[in-house]
């Protein structure tokens, strides 16, 4: 059975359509990248999940349950951390995740271990006896993130897990999600910066005013929205014209072009063909300097699939 399952999903703010008709699946141990630009309906999406919004149409479902008919159900099965940090600074770090533990009904005896736990995973053990106020903002950010785990959920819903953050503490973050991900938690974290879900997502959906564009594994959506790869390869100059010449006759080159000093092709055979695109080039003696894939990240993936509509 899927942990998340959202179907047709509907959210209306008055006369503003903030999701619609919004479809997805998660199995267990699945990380999905939720990229959006701001205002495109991902914390919407991601407070129904949690509990914390009605949707006025559709289903969302967590590990089974409809959310909005056994909440209480829901709620012991999800960690969330909103994207923006709650204020209970004359706490101590160990009374504001004994607090969350109470509020998710963790008995009494076994909170003080699990504390000791998240805060040895969250890197804060050190901290557990300062105030929440003298946290700095990466912090704050990972002891959210902590008292999203008191309660052992199997999913967890993170918005913007990494937004106002350094780069030395985003990739803390980056680090932490990653543990969670060997945890087998899934998880669904939300962004609108990103690269920096690229490299740990199993998946990632692009939603925009509402609506999801694609979503689906992350070579999936490359080849669909991109079509292929773009391969980048040197040649001495004098090999140029006759390189061009045999890429254009290999299988699966769609096109050849000259970008300053490199041959750009592009191409949408399989991995494994690749290499033929190579060896032809090397049985007729041109000299290949390099040859590489040109990386593509989901920022142009992003830019493709929304056409400048970003907002
Ligand atoms: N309580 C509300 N009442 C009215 N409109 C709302 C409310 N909450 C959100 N909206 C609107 O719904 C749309 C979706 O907002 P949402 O916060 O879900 O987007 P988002 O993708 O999470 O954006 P961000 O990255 O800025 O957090 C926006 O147009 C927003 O202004």
């Amino acid at each position: 059975m899927p942990l998340v399952e959202i179907n047709h999903l509907r959210k209306e703010y008055g006369d503003l359509v903030a999701v619609k008709n919004l479809s997805l699946t998660l199995n267990e141990g699945e990380i999905f990248g939720f990229i959006g630009p701001n205002g495109a309906g991902k914390t919407t999406t991601i407070k129904i999940l949690a509990t914390l919004l009605d949707p006025s149409a559709g289903s969302a479902k967590v590990d089974g349950i409809e959310v909005s008919q056994d909440p209480e159900a829901v709620r012991s099965k999800i960690g969330y951390m909103p994207d923006a940090f709650g204020v209970y600074d004359d706490f101590k770090v160990w009374e504001y995740l004994d607090f969350f533990a109470a509020s998710y009904r963790v008995p009494k005896g076994d909170r003080p271990g699990l504390i000791d736990l998240v805060l040895d995973l969250t890197n804060l053990s050190v901290k557990k006896d300062a105030y929440v106020e003298s946290l700095s903002r990466g912090m704050k950010q990972r002891l959210c993130l902590a008292r999203t785990l008191v309660h052992n959920p199997k999913v967890l819903l993170l918005d913007e897990p990494a937004s106002g953050l350094d780069p030395r503490a985003r990739i803390e973050i980056k680090e932490l999600l990653k543990e969670l991900r060997n945890m087998g938690k899934t998880i669904i974290v939300s962004s609108h910066i990103l690269p920096e879900l690229a490299d740990f997502c199993t998946s990632v959906g692009i939603i925009e005013r509402g609506e999801m564009i694609v979503a689906g594994p992350i070579e999936k959506i490359m080849k669909e929205v991109l079509g292929g790869r773009v391969l980048e390869l040197r040649v001495p100059e004098a090999d140029r014209a006759q390189a061009m010449a045999i890429l254009r006759d290999v299988d699966h080159v769609r096109d050849v072009a000259l970008v300053s000093e490199t041959i750009r092709v592009d191409y949408n055979g399989t991995l494994d063909d690749q290499s033929g695109v190579l060896l032809a080039l090397i049985q007729n003696g041109v000299r290949v300097q390099t040859f590489a894939e040109q990386d593509t990240d989901l920022e142009d993936i992003f830019l493709r699939v929304t056409k400048g509509l970003v907002a």
